[in-house]
């Protein structure tokens, strides 16, 4: 279906669900779901913790706009120029989270992957926004459940999993726990087909669908290339020419960033101390605390430096 097609369907069946979304944090997943919701016809504000990183977050919209353009509308610069304008019109950024709340009908939370640091946002904004307010989560690795916990609103509580680059990636994984009602579910899945992904359900169960695959796959990779069994560059190529992925493990991890990888396992180890795959990895500790975290930082397993 067309991008306008979609935009005119969307508007055409959700005149009564979700049409104003709050997206919090505009990071690497926050700035690519919070611009895709707005091409796609949402009215969205993006909520980061400074003017700085507000700027960051809008400069990585306007390139990532451009890409999307550049490929959409071939080469009708006028048509490039109309859309990247249309879906900067519907995108407003703020750094004032309890006004971007107050009217909203879903908010989707993009912010780093701590528990704790979850629960103080969810409940900072519970009693805030309005009670039809959907909220959702972006987590990777962490229980919906016990995010939703800390709120009164289990029922109108979800998963929104994206996947990164959001721009690109097709899939969204939906995720409802045993409080979350049908209404909400229904609502977040009009959602994610609104923004064209492909929508898939799953119970709250840990990395839900592809990170229950995906983790253990690159934490083996790590492992392996930490023991000195073949070079990084190596299980790269050997994994994209030998199994077909589009990158190699570490150069998705270090895509998908460090910081979030290490945060995922150790999380996990935690969880489920008795499960091999989730031990720790000495060399994932060591880059994030040399603050190498990847694309996101210049260093990862590579130099991105320019
Ligand atoms: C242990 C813990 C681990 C899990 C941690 C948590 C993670 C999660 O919770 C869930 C996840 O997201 S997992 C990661 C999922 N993503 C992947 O697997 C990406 C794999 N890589 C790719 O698909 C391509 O290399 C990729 C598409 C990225 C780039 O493709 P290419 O190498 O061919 O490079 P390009 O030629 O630059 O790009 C191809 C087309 O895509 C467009 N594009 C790329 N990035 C974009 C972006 N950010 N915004 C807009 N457009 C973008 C690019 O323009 C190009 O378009 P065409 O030229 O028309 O083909
Ligand atoms: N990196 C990835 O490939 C994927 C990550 N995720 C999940 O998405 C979430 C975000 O991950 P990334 O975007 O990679 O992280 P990131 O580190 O790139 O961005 C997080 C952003 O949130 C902002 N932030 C932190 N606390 C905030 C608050 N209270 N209010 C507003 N902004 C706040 C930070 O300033 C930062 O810019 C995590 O839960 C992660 O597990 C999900 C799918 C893929």
């Amino acid at each position: 279906m067309s991008h306008l097609m979609r935009v005119i369907t969307r508007k055409m069946s959700t005149s009564r669900g979700i049409e104003k979304v709050v997206v919090i944090g505009g990071g690497l997943m926050g700035a690519g779901i919070a611009q895709v919701a707005a091409s796609s016809g949402f009215r969205v504000t993006l909520v980061e913790i400074n003017e700085q990183l507000v700027e960051k977050a809008k400069a990585n919209i306007q390139k990532s706009l451009g890409r999307v353009a550049k490929k959409q509308f071939k080469d009708d610069e006028g048509a490039q120029n109309g859309f990247i304008s249309t879906t900067l019109g519907r995108l407003d950024a703020t750094c004032n989270l309890t006004d971007a709340v107050r009217d909203t009908d879903l908010v989707i939370e993009a912010i780093v992957e701590n528990m704790k640091v979850k629960h103080d946002l969810f409940a900072k904004i519970d009693s805030v926004a309005p009670q039809h307010t959907i909220f959702a989560s972006n987590t990777s690795s962490l229980s919906i459940t016990e995010i939703a916990s800390i709120t009164k609103r289990t029922d109108r509580f979800g998963g929104l999993h994206f996947f990164n680059p959001v721009p690109v990636m097709k899939l969204l994984e939906v995720i409802r726990t045993e409080s979350t009602s049908d209404d909400t579910y229904k609502k977040m899945m009009d959602f994610g087909q609104g923004m064209g992904k492909v929508c898939i359900t799953c119970k709250d169960t840990p990395g839900f669908v592809v990170n229950r695959l995906l983790v253990p796959y690159l934490a083996e990779a790590v492992r392996l290339y930490e023991r000195g069994d073949a070079s990084a560059k190596d299980i790269d190529i050997a994994m994209k020419l030998g199994a077909g992925y589009p990158m190699g493990p570490l150069e998705l991890a270090d895509y998908v960033g460090l910081d979030t990888t290490r945060n995922i396992i150790s999380g996990w180890h935690e969880k489920f101390p008795e499960n091999p795959l989730f031990r720790p990895i000495e060399t994932l500790d060591k880059l994030v605390q040399e603050g190498k975290m990847g694309v996101k930082s210049g260093e990862g397993f590579y130099s991105y430096k320019k």
